[in-house]
């Protein structure tokens, strides 16, 4: 089930067209990542799809609902984590919570909740101002939850945070899409990208110019996964016995053993390696490529993702 299905967005400031024609969806369940070097245009869809700012055309609708920048209704099914963290550094964790709670409607059960969900739970009567980078950040996150969202946006939520807090906010990504939240995520960081997302959209100079989980956007750019393995033994006939595995797309000798391209190296590793263990070759080394979000966006932009 869709979520978000935003269409033809644009915004223009001034002479600057920040967001051309962007269109994408997001289902119940689903991590998106919207990727793009500084000044790309994420942060205006963001507050597009948010309903925090007027957009010049196109249309945003989230779980069956259209958003507007005066649509109370749209807004109650989005959590936004912006970049600026919107705090009161003088009141507690709990207190701030407890202040958009009252804003939201949420009740104060739904406070602790959030706090043990964002694992501040024993840090919630410290003030805010006390809190390192991670914790605020974290405590932006819980603020974004309080009103238990359909959609949650999260934009760059680990720039700048130490590992500790960075983990926490992926791992709490993690379980409320397995509960079926929908989730748009930018970042600057491509390793998170790759764990997170399960499909990206890459976005430059205000347009999105590729769209696709990892696997499609690599082999979009012609990459393949490959295994390369050190034998001992009988090369040709380990090489019949990979051949015919239906997802080793192609082989070659490589040093003392093959290089195999394959669908899906972990999907098939198991697999290869089973297949030459009954068939009496000994495996010396395995090395698995991968190729990365990374490969993918210098080839569509020409920049690196973090400059
Ligand atoms: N309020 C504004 N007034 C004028 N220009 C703006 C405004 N907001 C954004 N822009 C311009 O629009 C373009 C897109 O900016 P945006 O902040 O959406 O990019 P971004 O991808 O979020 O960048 P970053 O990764 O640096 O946050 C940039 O050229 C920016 O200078």
């Amino acid at each position: 089930m869709t979520v978000l299905s935003c269409s033809g967005l644009r915004r223009r400031f001034g002479d600057v067209l920040a967001v051309d024609d962007v269109s994408f969806t997001i289902a119940e369940g689903e991590t998106y990542g919207l990727l793009g070097p500084n000044g790309a245009g994420k942060t205006t869809t963001i507050s597009m799809i948010t309903g925090v700012l007027e957009r010049d055309a196109g249309e945003v609708v989230v779980d069956g609902v259209p958003m507007s920048p005066d649509a109370v209704a749209a807004k109650r099914l989005v959590g936004y984590v912006p970049q600026e963290l919107a705090l009161y550094p003088d009141l507690t964790g709990r207190e701030n919570l407890r202040f958009f709670a009252s804003l939201y409607g949420a009740g104060r059960r739904r406070v602790d909740e959030v706090l043990e969900v964002v694992g501040l739970a024993d840090r919630a009567g410290d003030l805010a101002r006390e809190y390192s980078g991670g914790m605020k950040r974290r405590l932006n996150v819980a603020i974004g939850l309080l009103h238990e969202p359909r959609l949650l946006v999260l934009d760059e939520p680990t720039a700048g945070v130490d590992p500790q807090s960075r983990n926490q906010i992926m791992e709490n990504v993690r379980a409320l899409a397995a509960e079926g939240m929908a989730i748009l995520y930018t970042t600057h960081y491509m390793e998170e990208a790759e764990r997170l997302c399960d499909r990206v959209g890459v976005i430059d100079s205000g347009r999105l110019i590729a769209e696709g989980t990892r696997r499609e956007l690599v082999e979009r750019l012609g990459e393949r996964d490959r295994i390369s393995l050190q034998l001992d033994g009988d090369l040709s006939h380990a090489a019949t016995v990979l051949g015919a595995i239906p997802a080793v797309r192609g082989l070659a000798p490589h040093g003392h053993g093959l290089e195999l391209v394959v669908d899906d190296a972990r999907e098939c590793l198991p697999v290869v390696l089973s297949a030459i263990s009954t068939n009496g070759a000994v495996v010396r080394s395995v090395e698995v490529t991968e190729p990365n979000l990374e490969t993918v966006f210098l080839h569509l932009t020409g920049k690196a993702l973090r400059e």
